[in-house]
């Protein structure tokens, strides 16, 4: 599924700079996107987009409402697959891998790749038992194990202080924000090598907000994240390299400083200051 067309090179070109390693910090690749186009129907929702993921970065993903975001973030772990009539043209190279090649097993990708939706979405099940359901899955059914990975990764998403004396109480029962921090445990649970976010925090109240983005800060360490946001505050806040997309095009790929402080694109310049979006 390679693209090559004119259009597409022409675009590498202006994003020359996002295809070479980084030579500051020697950053690896996790992702790289080349000439991806994604189509609902008759209707093209990603255009061409280049786009590298590099590892133990914080990659936020900005842009208007209906600008492919979503879609684009759901392309990464082939989510968007259970879209009735989507096609998908170009490359998404996961570990020089592109997962959109007939022989690539999606299951492999979903053991590798989390994802954090918008909402908090735990099951109607203990705390235990929503952290352990990934590792279950996998086979683990060695009690032991399975408390020691559930421990580790409510630690790993900062809230075991405030649910080790409850883990068999309904995860319902918890706040929005312990709602989220239960999801990223469940996430973490897997071991997985990237984390996708989707808007994690439009649903919670500042407070939450913030832990969450002190808890992205710090699983940088380990993983490598791709969030989607609206909050620009926030893309600025936690983020290593922001991306801007509009009317489904990458318009301008950077560190997020410069980005937020001498884009090269008017229209990037128009959106983080206000004037449309
Ligand atoms: N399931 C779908 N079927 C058809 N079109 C869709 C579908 N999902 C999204 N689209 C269209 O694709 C485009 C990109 O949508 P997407 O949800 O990716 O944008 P977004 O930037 O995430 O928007 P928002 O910030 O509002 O969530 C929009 O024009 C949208 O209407």
């Amino acid at each position: 599924m390679s693209l090559t067309s004119s259009a597409s090179k022409k675009q590498e070109i202006k994003l020359g700079e996002i295809n070479k390693p980084d030579k500051k910090e020697n950053k690896k690749l996790v992702y790289n996107t080349k000439g991806l186009n994604l189509y609902y129907g008759n209707t093209q929702a990603l255009k061409d987009i280049h786009l590298p993921i590099r590892e133990n970065e914080v990659t936020a993903i900005i842009g208007p409402s209906g600008c492919g975001k979503s879609t684009y973030i759901k392309t990464l772990n082939r989510m968007v697959e259970m879209v009735a009539g989507v096609k998908v043209t170009g490359e998404v190279m996961y570990r020089d891998k592109n997962i959109f090649d007939r022989s690539y097993r999606v299951e492999e990708l979903r053991t590798r790749v989390g994802m954090v939706f918008q909402k908090p979405n735990p099951f109607p099940k203990s705390i235990f038992d929503n952290v352990a359901y990934g590792p279950r899955v996998h086979g683990i059914r060695d009690k032991k194990m399975l408390k020691q990975i559930v421990e580790k990764s409510l630690r790993g998403a900062a809230i075991w202080e405030e649910v080790k004396d409850r883990l068999g109480e309904n995860a319902y029962g918890l706040s929005g924000g312990q709602q989220q921090r239960i999801c990223i445990a469940r996430c973490l649970a897997i071991e997985p090598d990237v984390i996708l976010m989707d808007e994690p925090t439009s649903a919670l109240d500042p407070k939450s907000t913030m832990k969450i983005e002190e808890l992205i800060k710090e699983l940088k360490q380990n993983y490598s994240i791709v969030i989607v946001t609206h909050n620009m505050q926030q893309a600025a806040r936690i983020s290593d390299k922001t991306a801007f997309f509009l009317n489904g095009e990458v318009v301008e790929y950077d560190e997020t400083d410069r980005i937020f402080s001498n884009p090269s694109d008017k229209r990037t310049e128009d959106y983080i200051t206000g004037r449309f979006g």
